[in-house]
């Protein structure tokens, strides 16, 4: 295995300082450090973080490998600094039983850019109509501890009581998508003046609220672990700020579009701008970005959801719920938090890998960037401008809100256990 030396990163926006990679750890920290036979990288200019942890992915595989596979998204995931994803269960068999979690799992193993950690269903095929087996899932080769029917929302008070009940004999944690059914029958837009003008069903800040209300209650009364996944209104902010005042074992997560992009884009009716939960307005936008800045929100996670153009080229009403996002998060992140002032870049590696391995319970990942932690490394050049060129990106699809646009920040180098998935800026 080689021996990395980068030379004159900036860990976490400090001072230059020269890190060693060797046998898979960090050997060494420190100013002119030398290793004979060591591959040099020159990091001047460039911010080093510890690797990111996405908590929100998904991969498509196994049942949708149009739209992605394990080995397309994590050469997308790497490209966007990850060196581990959480894999989302709604695929096509649901990830429900051990079988599927570990079939996942080792499909990551094997592709090799990115580790692949599956999330389990909480009920089976996301039916909500019973748990699935989280106990076996757990103690899988795949060491389930998310369990999530995202895609769809436990919205069953019992199940959803049960389901936190059953995870906390494995520190397992329950990842909810907020959304009350019967209020979001239809929904295609933000409820709003903008969705009875433009004549598209609304949905309703209220139907996330309030089953996050209900969770965050549930998860108090049972003293179980919660997180929120894909937070997207104020109100919502403030339930989990509220919630974590009081003690409530909840964590959040806020996604890079709901910090970026607003409800008026629907205007537009490009379903590129489709998503669950759907884009909000400014005064949301805003209140998302100060509760990341405060700690409110723990996270950022990207939800990449990539699908095919002909779920996506067609009439809004018709199209699919999602957008990419592996490979923009962290210029989103710079360009709303960072370059506003509203974190720096410690702020970024707690919001976007130290707290999401904590949140999935991941061992080898999320770990300052010290002598014997594993070198999952990113190295990010803040100080470049790009467009958004869909055509170039990992990924098998190419639903990206941002074609076009300008933004900040080229991940130019990602290490995973000391080896490089990205070199130059280009998968390896
Ligand atoms: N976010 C989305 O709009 N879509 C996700 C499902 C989800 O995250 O709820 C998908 O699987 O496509
Ligand atoms: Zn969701
Ligand atoms: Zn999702």
């Amino acid at each position: 295995m080689s021996t990395y030396l980068i030379r004159n990163a900036s860990v976490l926006g400090g001072d230059p300082v020269d890190l060693l990679l060797r046998d898979g750890v960090v050997a060494e920290v420190g100013s002119g450090l030398d290793a004979e036979g060591a591959e040099v990288v020159d990091a001047t200019g460039l911010v080093a973080l510890p690797g990111l942890v996405d908590l929100h992915t998904h991969l498509r595989e196994p049942g949708r490998e149009d739209a992605e596979t394990v080995e397309s998204g994590t050469r997308a995931a790497a490209m966007g600094g990850f060196t581990a994803v959480h894999a989302m269960a709604n695929t096509e068999p649901v990830a429900d039983t051990a079988g599927v979690v570990e079939q996942v799992w080792r499909l990551g193993r094997e592709a090799g850019f990115c580790d692949v950690y599956p999330v389990g269903a909480v009920t089976v095929g996301l039916q909500g109509e019973r748990l699935a087996e989280l106990g076996a899932m757990a103690d899988s080769a795949a060491r389930v501890r998310v369990f999530s029917d995202d895609g769809k929302c436990v919205s069953d008070a019992v199940l959803m009581r049960r389901a936190l009940e059953y995870v906390k004999a494995f520190d397992g944690v329950v990842a909810q998508h907020a959304q009350e059914p019967r209020l979001t029958e239809g929904a295609q837009m933000n409820e709003g003046e903008l969705s009875g003008k433009l004549g598209l069903t609304g949905w309703p800040a209220v139907a996330e609220e309030a089953v996050i209300a209900r969770d965050c209650l549930l998860a108090e009364h049972v003293g179980s672990r919660l997180h929120v996944c894909h937070v997207s209104t104020a109100g919502s902010v403030q339930i989990v700020r509220e919630a974590k005042a009081r003690g409530v074992d909840v964590t959040a997560e806020a996604c890079p579009h709901h910090l970026i992009l607003t409800d008026e884009l629907a205007a537009t009716y490009d379903p590129i701008y489709k998503v669950n939960p759907p884009l909000r307005t400014r005064a949301d936008v805003e209140a998302l970005r100060a509760g990341l800045a405060d700690g409110t929100i723990d996270i950022v996670a990207t939800d990449h959801a990539p699908h095919p153009h002909e779920d996506k080229d067609c009439e809004w009403a018709a199209a699919a719920f999602g957008m990419l996002g592996l490979e923009t998060a962290l210029s989103i992140v710079q360009e709303t938090m960072v370059d506003a002032g509203l974190l720096d870049w410690a702020g970024v590696a707690e919001r976007m890998s130290y707290a999401p391995a904590r949140i999935g319970r991941v061992a080898d990942h999320g770990q300052p960037l010290e002598p014997g932690s594993p070198a999952n490394v990113v190295l990010y050049d803040p100080s470049v401008r790009r467009p958004v060129d869909p055509a170039g990106s990992a990924s098998l699809s190419r639903n990206t809100p941002y074609r076009g646009m300008e933004l900040p920040g080229r991940v130019v180098a990602t290490f995973l256990r000391g080896r490089p998935t990205v070199l130059d800026g280009a998968l390896v």
